[in-house]
């Protein structure tokens, strides 16, 4: 429960608030924390200490040497490291914890975050944790915020917890954390396996998509696909590694996704048109079989949003895509008996993106009819949609291996190769999304 104006403001007379990693979210909490009037100490790695004491001078929150400076004088202790070297780090600095202070986290898998602090801190401290599902550059407010209340001897604890992040304006979801890495198994994990695997796929033909004339990859969903997955490879690999090697559920959402994407496209080589309706047919009434209302993406024209120079002609015609990357999210929901939409209220603004365009590609009048024959009859994409399925197959490894040097060395080259192309594509990427949106507000979207 978020507590009365009079008890936050006593509380940010007497509180101090700890943030134990300045990168990305780090800095956004640390900023927007006290912004609204809260004590802030933060630190990074101690090597850094003097460029980050000098680089946020101006700034009201304070920069310390290191985690156990920020421990022992916190009463809200956030680490906001990458998931892969949670432990280590919980180890080095939980034990220097405030005593009776809280502990959290933003790591994008509770797990072994949680695991960490059950492991590492000292019995008095109590565990609440907190996971922001948006990127650091997206507007928290209305943006889905995930708390955990894990061990806490007094209600009051939460309650600090939930009168701290309100600034964020956030929407709180609460969650244990095995629902949270369920949930977020279902969801994030499996949305970047696609837009990884596009990028992949165009990488390995050494392709960008956006040149190759009006014929490929040309119109909104193709926008999407494209603007979504420069957007992930212009992140850093170590957030999508992290939320997707350190949570078991997620291996087998993003196997099934390859598995999908594989069977799908041996029915595309094969011919096997009727097998092939009958199976997207079922997935559809499975997933979709509900759904009544506008759609996600109604009338939305995203055609603008190209990286594309080219201007479509009179003569010009658009060769049909099959979309199989599409056709494979929405096989694999129905083959696991997931409902997309029971997960609206904790998802991430890339999957809501997700699961928007895959709906207008099967609810949309004809168009996965369409998409169908264009996947049996239509050979300009079948070498893609190898590629693809190869891409889809190799993250699907790397992650059940749980590789996270394979999977840096991989994600990197594929985004040393869309480099050049990030900072049009972050303008036009964040423009669209934007728009996105802006277009779905109080359709849960
Ligand atoms: N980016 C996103 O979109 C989101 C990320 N998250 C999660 O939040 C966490 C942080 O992500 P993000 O901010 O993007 O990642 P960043 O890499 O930007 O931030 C992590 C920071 O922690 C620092 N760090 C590493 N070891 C220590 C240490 N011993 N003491 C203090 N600082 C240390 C890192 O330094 P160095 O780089 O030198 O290792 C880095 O600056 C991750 O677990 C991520 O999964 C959650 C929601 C959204
Ligand atoms: O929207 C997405 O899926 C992103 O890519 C941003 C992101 C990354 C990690 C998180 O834990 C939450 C959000």
């Amino acid at each position: 429960m978020i507590a009365s104006d009079q008890q936050i403001e006593k509380w940010k007379q007497e509180k101090t608030i700890g943030i134990i990693g300045l990168g990305d979210m780090g800095l956004l909490y640390a900023s927007r924390f006290s912004k609204a009037g809260w004590k802030v100490v933060c630190c990074d790695r101690p090597e850094l200490y003097e460029e980050l004491h000098e680089k946020f001078l101006s700034e009201s929150f304070t920069i310390v040497e290191n985690g156990t400076l920020v421990s022992r004088c916190s009463d809200y202790i956030i680490y906001s490291v990458e998931a892969e070297n949670i432990g280590k780090i919980v180890k080095m600095y939980g034990g220097s914890s405030k005593v009776g202070s809280i502990v959290g986290g933003q790591t994008s898998c509770k797990n072994s975050e949680i695991m960490a602090f059950e492991k590492y801190l000292p019995a008095d401290c109590d565990i609440v944790s907190v996971h922001s599902l948006h990127g650091p550059k997206v507007d928290t407010e209305g943006q889905p915020l995930v708390l955990i209340n894990h061990r806490t001897k007094s209600e009051e604890s939460f309650d600090f917890v939930e009168s701290l992040v309100s600034c964020l304006k956030s929407k709180h979801v609460y969650l244990s954390y095995e629902e949270h890495d369920k949930i977020t198994a279902d969801t994030q994990a499996v949305t970047h396996a696609a837009f990884l695997s596009m990028g992949v796929a165009w990488y390995n033909v050494r392709i960008y998509p956006w040149t190759v004339g009006v014929n490929k990859w040309h119109g909104s969903l193709e926008n999407v696909k494209v603007n979504i997955s420069l957007r992930i490879y212009s992140n850093k690999w170590h957030v999508y590694a992290g939320l997707a090697i350190t949570n078991p559920a997620a291996h087998k959402q993003i196997n099934q996704y390859a598995k999908s994407a594989m069977e799908l496209f041996t029915l595309f080589v094969e011919g096997k048109k009727e097998e092939l309706t009958k199976r997207l047919f079922t997935a559809r009434e499975s997933v979709f079989g509900n759904h009544n209302g506008l759609l996600l993406l109604h009338d939305l024209a995203l055609d603008g949003y190209s990286l594309s120079k080219h201007k479509m002609g009179a003569d010009d015609e658009v060769i049909p895509n099959s979309h199989l990357s599409l056709l494979a999210i929405v096989d694999s929901w129905h083959q696991l008996g997931i409902d997309p939409y029971d997960h609206m209220i904790c998802s991430t603004p890339l999957f809501r993106i997700f699961l928007g365009v895959s709906e207008y590609l099967f609810l949309t009048e004809g168009l996965l009819e369409q998409t169908i024959d264009a996947a049996i009859n239509v050979k300009e994409f079948r070498a893609d949609d190898m590629e693809f399925v190869i891409a889809a197959r190799s993250w699907s490894s790397i992650v059940t291996y749980g590789d996270f040097e394979l999977y840096r060395r991989k994600f990197e080259e594929v985004q040393q190769f869309f480099t050049p192309m990030f900072q049009e594509a972050n303008i036009i990427g964040n423009e669209m999304i934007k728009t996105i949106l802006e277009h779905s507000k109080g359709k849960n979207l």
